[in-house]
């Protein structure tokens, strides 16, 4: 039986719905990513599993509990805030150990415990410090043995690093998993940030305008995503404009060039369609005997570190195309015709309504 299970949960403010038909399960340890863009209803539902609002319709269960009408100091859920939320007249010590005090511990076995948590957050030697004292990193590491000092069955961390700059998100980030792993803690976490996603997750709910719209590992969501919204919300990608070549043979035209995709389509001959191709997957070179090849105007080339980015004219549509950056890689200069290579297998064929609306 899953750990946490949300079963049709939905959530009106006023008329509105902020999440609805919300279904899930997390298993004991998990770490699962609610990913989506702004209002897509991730905190109002991290909220319900908190407990601080409660769900119009549906139920919420922790462990073997039914946590619906539960209050949130009753759920034993640890909760991480964007911005801290720190008490500021408390030092960090006793910040950790507040939720041990309310819930009536003894002064010595709090101290004992916020010490070792002190030591997991790797903060020693702070514990007499005030938060304004503190870098946001270190602030945002309180706040996590402050969620963690209650033994919580679940944490909900709701985008604890989006305040941080880049090189702090990026080390908390390994951090915060680490210690997920050690302590074996279900968690939840929300995040626009599909890089944070993807590196973190155990598992991603992608979600959109109050509804899941797709529940997978990140190499899932990824490499086969449910739907053009997902393959566009991850990573970069080229949707391409074509039209239905041969259906039966799995053809399609690009801008006049007849590519193949491996599939079969229900959309007749000349109908609009959208290809899906990340740019990792195409290449300047022939990799394969069979693969696809489009050919266009190179536009231009864009150093990215790591990644150098091409862009190719074909017809009316810019394709990107990410390699490596190889120091002894020539390059052709713009307005030189090109040709674009992909395998088949690289295609996702979108045919649904999104399509036809653009
Ligand atoms: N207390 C509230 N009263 C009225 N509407 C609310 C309330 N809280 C949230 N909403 C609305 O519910 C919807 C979902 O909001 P929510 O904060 O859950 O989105 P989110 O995905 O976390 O967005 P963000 O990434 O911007 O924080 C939004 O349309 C929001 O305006």
């Amino acid at each position: 039986m899953a750990f946490l299970e949300l079963t049709g949960v939905q959530k009106k403010f006023g008329k509105q719905f902020a999440v609805r038909d919300f279904n899930l399960e997390v298993q004991k340890g998990e770490f699962v990513s609610f990913l989506g863009g702004s209002g897509c209803g991730k905190t109002t539902t991290l909220r319900m599993i908190a407990g601080f609002e409660l769900p119009t319709a549906g139920r919420i269960r922790i462990g073997d509990r039914d946590v619906s009408n539960v209050p949130p100091n009753r759920r034993r859920v640890g909760m991480v805030f964007q911005n801290y939320a720190l008490f500021p007249n408390l030092n960090v010590v006793q910040n950790i150990a507040f939720g041990l005090k309310v819930a009536g511990v003894p002064v010595k076995t709090r101290l004992e415990q916020a010490g070792r948590l002190l030591d997991m957050v790797h903060l020693d030697g702070f514990q007499n410090r005030y938060p304004h004292q503190l870098s946001g990193g270190q602030q945002q590491r309180v706040a996590l043995a402050r969620a963690l000092a209650i033994q919580p069955q679940v944490l909900l961390l709701d985008e604890p690093l989006s305040a941080l700059d880049a090189k702090i998100r990026l080390k908390l980030r390994q951090e915060i998993r680490a210690l997920q792993k050690e302590l074996g803690i279900t968690t939840i976490y929300v995040t626009h940030d599909q890089e944070e996603a993807l590196s973190l997750s155990d598992r991603i709910v992608v979600m959109r305008e109050g509804r899941i719209e797709q529940v997978g590992t990140p190499a899932q969501i990824y490499h086969d995503p449910a739907s053009l919204f997902v393959a566009s919300f991850i990573g970069t990608l080229n949707r391409l404009r074509a039209e239905v070549a041969d259906p039966a043979a799995g053809r399609l035209a690009v801008a006049g060039q007849v590519i193949r995709t491996g599939g079969v389509f229900s959309r007749p001959k000349g109908e609009p369609v959208c290809v899906a191709l990340r740019p990792e997957r195409l290449s300047l070179e022939r990799r394969n005997d069979d693969d696809n090849c489009l050919s266009g105007i190179l536009s231009h080339v864009t150093l990215l570190g790591a990644i150098v980015r091409w862009s190719v004219r074909v017809g009316e549509q810019e394709i990107r195309i990410d390699t490596f950056n190889d120091p002894l890689l020539e390059m052709p200069p713009a307005g030189q015709t090109v040709r674009v290579y992909f395998p088949e297998a690289a295609c996702r064929v979108m045919e649904d309504s999104e399509v036809a609306a653009g």
